[in-house]
């Protein structure tokens, strides 16, 4: 399968399970790393609405947990007719492991709608650089 095609498949089964009771927007992400490996996460919505974690959240908690650091793309699958791209927090998030040529891919139920670099998303941006010694 196309490397986009797996992203999307894997972010879409992660979507279906999204926890979503309170907004009815259910968002999907999928990492691949540079090994190839691919983790998935859904956004997970609480009672108490400032708890819930988004989607991309997830997937980061997933790639971490398993050893990895590194994003090679990202592929978050949203709503609608507008494009679901990361949230500010999320942006920073993705910041903190994304390689430079990174890419974060917008999809909608149907398929990828539009793709940009970590430094479109957040220009300017705080990094892991600016902290490390
Ligand atoms: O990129 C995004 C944008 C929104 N959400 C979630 C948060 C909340 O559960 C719902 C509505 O904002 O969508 C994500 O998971 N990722
Ligand atoms: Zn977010």
């Amino acid at each position: 399968m196309d490397p986009i095609e797996t992203l999307f498949t894997a972010a879409a089964a992660a979507r279906a399970n999204a926890y979503a009771p309170y907004s009815g927007f259910a968002v999907g992400a999928a990492i691949r790393t540079p090994s190839g490996a691919i983790f998935s996460g859904a956004n997970v919505e609480n009672a108490s609405y400032p708890v819930g974690t988004c989607a991309e959240a997830g997937a980061i908690a997933a790639m971490v947990a398993a050893g990895e650091t590194r994003i090679a793309e990202i592929l978050i699958i949203g709503d609608g007719e507008a494009l679901v791209t990361p949230c500010g927090a999320c942006r920073q998030r993705i910041r903190e492991f994304a390689q430079e040529d990174a890419e974060i891919h917008i999809a909608g139920p149907n398929g990828v709608r539009a793709s940009f670099t970590i430094a479109e998303l957040l220009p300017q941006a705080f990094g892991p650089a600016i902290v490390k010694p």
